[in-house]
């Protein structure tokens, strides 16, 4: 099955070569192509170029965008989509005057939406999720990391992990699957953390891997949650499953860890809200990507991630939602990267590559996704006519976009 997509007023993230990642300055530059055809085969791309060069075929579909703009479709490389229920309530405590940490010494928070989730059914958690889901796709993301972490027991976080199993089953997004026993200490461990580690590295760890559940794994390390030992602990073990790491950290204080994650060879370090030039120099040179997820900072505000201090030290930076039920109820890429053009200072152009080629590595997908590229999935976003692409970060509020493909298929 052949799709010609014709006209395209712009052509954004053509890599002709593949590139893993961008770092420093190459994050300024999105290379695009003015007046371009897109060609698809099957569920890939199958050549691109200045429409001048279109070829003269017949394919069995052809859409003309003429005055849209076609890029790759987002890359969300941490969510937490499968959970149970909402945290409403909470969200009106923090406008009444409570922080997230005191929500938390409450027994709210993380421990909140274990406890819904250990009385939900698999199939309950299921349908409320796929409807997440369902709107971040018609957002236009076309591959996605969702985590485990509200289960906290055996069952349940076995429970979340085969929900995330049969979404990935049953929808054409790209999904990968990450671990995250290691969120918070339920309350009967609070006391004793060692012995809730070894229930996450004796019990959970090898029914998970048996089952072949999980890609990566990951852990909350940070103050009052897992500490830098615990989190190496945790790494470490993971490793001996076959699992890369990928960790919560510097969320609200930085006490090493970065060093830490980068010494365990972390696929990435995720929120980074708080950064000290150490933790900068930990990241130079190494393969860890640190990931910012400006949405959590919009909604609990807690400071952005600060993009412009990475960038000028030459690290690459991803972009990525959050999307959960208590710092994040939103997994709108779009505003994700509006928000880091106009409070994290990231140019549209740097924005658009932490949101595709830079998110679709920090989860192990720069082969497959991110960029315009032959033999890529083609999976695609294409807007409503616009003056130009600054116009998705600018008119942040409106949806721009008119169609979404994943696989080389319209889907919305
Ligand atoms: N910080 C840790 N985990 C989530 C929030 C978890 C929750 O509050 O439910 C996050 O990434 O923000
Ligand atoms: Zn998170």
């Amino acid at each position: 099955m052949q799709t010609l997509i014709i006209n395209i007023k712009e052509l954004l993230q053509v890599r002709e070569t593949n590139v893993d990642k961008v770092s420093g300055s190459e994050m300024a530059i999105l290379p695009s192509i003015k007046n371009a055809f897109l060609l698809i085969e099957d569920d890939a791309i199958a050549a691109f170029g200045s429409m001048t060069d279109c070829p003269k075929i017949n394919p069995e579909k052809t859409i003309d965008a003429i005055g849209k703009i076609v890029l790759p479709s987002w890359c969300d490389s941490h969510t937490h989509i499968v959970y149970a229920g909402n945290r409403e309530q909470e969200f009106v405590d923090r406008i009444n005057g409570l922080t997230y940490e005191e929500i938390a010494n409450r027994g709210g928070g993380i421990l909140n939406s274990a406890k819904k989730l250990n009385e939900t059914s698999e199939e309950e958690i299921y349908n409320q999720s796929k409807k997440r889901l369902e709107e971040v796709i018609q957002q236009g993301t076309g591959a996605v990391e969702i985590k485990s972490g509200y289960g906290l027991t055996v069952e349940g976080e076995l429970k979340m992990l085969r929900v995330i199993k049969k979404l990935a089953q049953n929808y054409p997004i790209a999904i990968k699957s990450t671990f995250l026993g290691a969120h918070a200490f339920p309350i009967e461990f609070k006391e004793n953390h060692a012995a809730y580690i070894d229930l996450i590295i004796n019990e959970m760890l090898p029914k998970i891997a048996e089952e072949k559940l999980a890609d990566y794994i990951d852990a909350f390390l940070e103050t009052g949650y897992f500490s830098v030992d615990e989190t190496e602990r945790i790494m470490e073990a993971g490793k001996q499953f076959g699992l890369r790491s990928k960790i919560h950290v510097n969320q609200f204080t930085a006490i090493n860890g970065i060093a830490a994650c980068v010494k365990h060879n972390a696929l990435s370090v995720d929120h980074l809200e708080i950064v000290t030039d150490e933790d900068i120099e930990a990241l130079k040179d190494s393969e860890t990507i640190a990931v910012a997820l400006p949405s959590c900072s919009y909604f609990i505000s807690i400071p952005y991630t600060p993009a412009r201090k990475m960038l000028n030290a030459g690290l690459p930076l991803a972009l990525a939602s959050d999307f959960n039920p208590g710092t994040t109820p939103s997994g709108n890429m779009n505003f994700v990267v509006a928000t880091a053009c106009i409070k994290m200072k990231m140019t549209p152009e740097e924005a658009i590559n932490a949101a595709t080629i830079n998110g679709a590595y920090a989860m192990g997908l720069s082969k497959t996704h991110g960029s315009i590229t032959i033999g890529k999935k083609a999976n695609l976003i294409i807007t409503k006519p616009l003056n130009s692409f600054y116009e998705l970060p600018y008119a942040f509020g409106s949806n721009l976009i008119e169609q979404v493909l994943l696989n080389g298929k319209v889907i919305a």
